[in-house]
């Protein structure tokens, strides 16, 4: 661990270290340079005033500013900024801030894996934003040529700062790569800052420097914007909060629709194409700012003062609501009024009466309320208005009606993520048809169902569901007054063990009696369980809804319920639900209890936390830890991810690390950088798996943590980025664990080479251990076997095995087990070239070959620190033999041990005097020695010993006895 922690700090230092190496990034500005102008002279100018603070504004005449005298400056920027942000902290009541670093204080956030948003909090006491907005920022587009030198200087001084800032990157500046891969995908970013974060996108260039502003709410309502580039103090996501936040919608790609390109510079990508075809208006982040501030009138005094007063005068309880964000806004009281009377309206209502869910409350009455999927819902009605007229008269003998469609299904299957609405479907389309649901839960009552329920009712839980579709009260009869159609609603069959009522088995063979309509319905039709379920049922695939829907439906009740919401922040809502419905009514229903208005960061605040307590798969985890995104989540979220499952995450991404190609490495053109990350990668690998086997052996559960930042944590963050295939046709997702597998086929073969190395041993033609036999021995044992059967003819090939076979005492078994563990990846197959003629006379030949008996006896030799050879096993080897000494001695039903023992004591007490006759091979002698190894071994048990051969008896006797043995036993 200490090697763990030695490079872990290393990065550290060596991101820090890089930054002085920066200005590196400036060299690589011009080439952007040429494509951000058409860009701006498509953007609208309004105010000239505005401070150069972008480079991506910088002229060819910027970037030629020398650098002398940018590193003049840079000594002074660097104090200015402390000295001027320590006096307005100076003013701050709130101590804890420190001024000085104000930026540094950045970076360190931003490798402690801070949330953008948090960060956010810090802005508005900048002195640098505010020198800029006074410079007069309110306009979307200004020109670079109209930059006096006053802002050149200034420019100098940011580009100088700007590198300094990206101290902590690992990579340096942006590779021309970036330019059209824009900041999403692609290579050539540049790191940010700390070790966990390199390779990320790049960061805007005056992060957090510029006062974020804070307009009408709903200013930016009916407005689309699509965000393309790095912007100039926002990150992406940030800046869509900010639209959202104001009531504007964020989209992915350009469109008619899209009002405004949000955009500092020309990446030249499909976006911007796009809205220059379009004529869409291109805005800039400051253009954007100026929008917004613009919408709110007036508010001249400053924030902190603001803030002071709201701090003293509001209650707790109005505060409370959300304090971090109401602490910086413009409109405190008069939002708190609002809210305020909102809230003893919405108090008004909720105390009218009912305490239900607003699930419960606003449960669909009709198909038609159902949110999304009515095709799907019309597919489902129409299947149930026409089971009665398919199935009716099923079972009536002579007065059926012909069943007029063969593909019609007696059930069906409906799937979909959970809470959008299947189960609420199901049931209203049934009692919309007249139908009575009797609805049972796949797993509520577990047992398997009696086959014999088809008698009546048999009382028992466990058979109601063929008592169900069984029973003819429950089908349609003509008094429906008295008996109305039923339907049976099964639901969460994918979650049902074979246990469960005997599982899917049993519900198909349900289906199959069924006189009453069943609808299944599951989350993931594609389960293994339900392969043949499938073939019985009408599959209807629920989609989840959209986010527009979801989020009319969701206003609807909230207003209903008085709380006030913008639809923008219930589209949010719905997003983060991820179509659920269910669980977005949940959630709005918990935010009111304490709030009555809403808004976006409400939302996005409420779902991050609980967020926490969503169950991942361990697949999810991979795939964020891997993902763009990896290298931005906090540690905590990464451990987190790690402990959805400790077992398998870990594995996954060893399985998968090869794979990613680091976004951090740019081009790499020779591949050194991307190796160097895979080997730190692996050691890091290496060392969890150090770390995983101190708990697991030693049950060091304390080291668990420890463990997961260096099987998963430290591999992720140097490897995250694009995921890429190395063989063609394999697809591009992560596989799951190959150890496992492994693991389980290592098992299996030193089971079987146990089994071999028995069989060598009681041949007595040698006394090798297990791993000389792996090692030396099997591939001269495979070359004895396979080699004649490939040159030999036929009857002489398969003489020579077969005596090779019973010199080792090697069963067909073992034969197998040897070509087994022979086969190679890449390599030809051990059988190739041998005939199957020759495989079976083999196969024959050895079945008929008297030395068979030998070999098997070996497998009842019970080695010490062996398990016992299982009974069924050895029944087994007895079995194809005669069978009538078998039945002689009760069948199977054996001992095996007694029964191998009275064996061989009938071999003591009559020897078949054939058997001199019949001495089959060389190596009989050696077969006999093999018995007596078992023989003595037994004796050591067996209480009864006054039957075993005398110890001194000469082997050559016990041989012949043995012989004798065997010679009846086959007779
Ligand atoms: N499409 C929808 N339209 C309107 N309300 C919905 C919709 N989907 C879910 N709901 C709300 O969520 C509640 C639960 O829905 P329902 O039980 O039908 O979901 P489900 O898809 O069957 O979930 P599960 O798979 O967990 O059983 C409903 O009572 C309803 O209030």
């Amino acid at each position: 661990m200490s090697d763990i922690r030695k490079w872990f700090m290393k990065q550290h230092d060596k991101g820090n270290a890089s930054a002085p190496a920066k200005p590196a990034k400036s060299a690589t500005l011009p080439p952007e340079k040429p494509v951000e102008k058409p860009l701006q002279a498509q953007a609208v100018q309004e105010n000239s005033g505005r401070r150069k603070t972008s480079k991506y504004f910088a002229t060819a005449a910027d970037a030629d500013t020398s650098s002398k005298q940018k590193m003049k400056d840079e000594a002074k920027t660097k104090r200015a900024p402390a000295r001027k942000t320590s006096e307005v902290f100076a003013d701050e009541d709130d101590n804890d801030f420190k001024p000085s670093p104000a930026k540094k204080l950045h970076k360190d956030e931003d490798d402690a894996f801070v949330l953008p948003n948090e960060k956010k909090k810090t802005t508005p006491v900048r002195p640098a934003k505010k020198l800029k907005n006074a410079a007069g920022v309110g306009v979307a587009k200004h020109s670079v040529d109209d930059e006096d030198d006053n802002e050149e200087d200034e420019l100098a001084l940011e580009d100088v700062e700007t590198p300094v800032k990206a101290g902590g990157r690992g990579k340096g500046g942006r590779g021309s790569g970036a330019a059209a891969g824009g900041r999403g995908r692609g290579g050539g970013r540049g790191g940010r800052g700390g070790f966990m974060n390199f390779g990320e996108r790049k960061d805007p260039p005056h992060k957090g420097e510029k006062e974020v502003p804070e307009g009408a709410p709903d200013c930016l309502s009916g407005l689309t914007f699509v965000i393309s580039g790095t912007l100039d103090s926002l990150e992406r996501e940030e800046a869509e909060d900010l639209i959202k936040r104001h009531g504007g919608r964020v989209t992915g790609s350009v469109s008619k629709k899209t009002n405004y390109l949000l955009a500092d510079e020309d990446i030249g990508g499909n976006k911007s194409k796009k809205a220059k075809e379009l004529g869409t208006t291109i805005l800039t982040e400051d253009g954007l700012f100026d929008m917004i501030r613009k919408s709110k009138p007036v508010k001249v005094s400053p924030q902190k003062d603001l803030k002071k007063q709201i701090t003293g005068k509001a209650d707790g309880s109005q505060v409370k609501s959300s304090p971090s964000k109401r602490d910086t806004k413009d409109d405190q009281s008069s939002s708190l009024i609002k809210r305020g009377a909102v809230g003893s309206a919405h108090k008004r209502k909720s105390g009218d009466g009912n305490s239900l869910t607003w699930t419960e409350k606003y449960r669909p009455k009709v198909p038609n309320d159902i949110v999304g999927n009515q095709s799907i819902i019309k597919q489902l009605h129409d299947w149930l208005a026409r089971w009665h007229e398919q199935f009716l008269y099923i079972g009536h003998k002579g007065k059926g009606k012909k069943q007029n469609d063969s593909g019609f299904k007696k059930a069906v299957l409906i799937s979909g993520s959970p809470g959008i609405g299947k189960s609420t479907s199901a049931k209203l389309v049934s009692q919309m048809l007249g139908f009575k649901t009797i609805e049972v839960n796949a797993s509520d009552s577990r047992g398997k169902a009696d086959s014999k329920i088809l008698k009546g009712i048999g009382g028992s839980t466990s058979n109601c569901i063929k008592e169900f579709v069984n029973n003819e009260a429950l089908s349609h009869t003509k008094d429906r007054s008295k008996h109305p159609k039923s339907v049976l609603i099964m639901d969460e069959v994918d979650g049902m063990s074979a246990g469960d009522r005997g599982g899917v088995a049993d519900l198909i063979a349900s289906i199959k009696i069924s006189k009453i309509p069943i609808i299944c319905i599951c989350n993931d039709r594609y389960s293994q369980k339900l392969k043949s379920l499938i073939n019985y049922c009408l599959p209807l695939n629920f989609r989840k809804p959209t986010k527009q829907q979801m989020a009319k439906r969701l206003m609807q009740i909230a207003s209903a319920e008085g709380l006030q919401v913008n639809e923008i922040a219930l589209e949010e809502l719905a997003d983060r639900v991820n179509g659920d419905i269910r669980m977005a009514l949940n959630q709005l229903q918990y935010m009111s209890f304490s709030q009555s208005v809403l808004e976006y960061d409400d939302i996005k605040r409420r779902l991050l936390a609980s967020a926490k307590d969503e169950d991942i798969s361990p697949f999810t985890a991979v795939d964020k830890l891997f993902g763009f995104n990896g290298g931005k989540l906090r540690m905590d979220e990464r451990i987190d991810l790690c402990m959805s499952d400790p077992d398998l995450v870990p594995l996954i991404i060893q399985e998968n690390y090869i794979n990613y190609r680091p976004t951090s490495i740019g081009k790499d053109e020779n591949g050194v950088k991307r190796m160097n990350l895979l080997a730190r990668a692996a050691e890091s690998i290496a060392d969890g798996d150090v770390v995983n086997v101190q708990i697991r052996r030693y049950r060091q559960w304390q080291l668990s943590q420890a463990g997961s930042f260096a099987s998963c944590i430290v591999p992720a963050a140097l490897m995250h980025g694009n995921r890429e295939t190395f063989e063609s046709g394999e697809r591009n997702f992560n596989r799951f664990g190959g150890w496992l597998g492994k693991n389980s086929t290592t098992g299996k073969n030193l089971r079987l080479l146990e089994d071999v190395h028995v069989h060598v041993l009681a041949s007595q033609e040698s006394s090798l251990d297990r791993e000389t036999l792996r090692l030396d021995y099997v591939p001269l044992i495979l070359k004895q076997l396979t080699d004649p059967l490939r040159v030999l003819p036929k009857d002489a090939a398969v003489q020579k095995v077969v005596e090779f076979m019973d010199a080792y005492s090697l069963s067909q078994e073992d034969f197998d087990t040897i070509v087994e563990l022979s086969k190679f990846q890449g390599h030809p197959n051990p059988m190739d070239g041998i005939q199957p003629a020759v495989k079976a006379a083999l196969t024959k030949a050895y079945k008929q070959g008297s030395s068979t008996r030998h070999v098997r006896v070996a497998d009842l030799i019970t080695l010490p620190g062996q398990k016992k050879a299982p009974k069924k096993r050895i029944a087994a080897i007895l079995e194809p033999d005669e069978n009538g000494l078998l039945e002689e001695n009760g069948g199977t039903s054996l001992d095996g041990e007694e029964e191998d023992s009275s064996d061989t004591n009938d071999a003591g007490d009559g020897i078949d005097p054939d058997n001199d006759k019949k001495p089959q091979f060389d190596l009989l002698n050696n077969k006999s020695k093999g018995i007596q190894v078992q023989l003595d071994l037994k004796n050591n048990d067996k209480p009864n010993a006054k039957k075993t051969p005398p110890a001194s008896k000469p082997r050559g006797s016990a041989s012949t006895e043995k012989r004798g043995g065997l010679g009846k036993r086959r007779r």
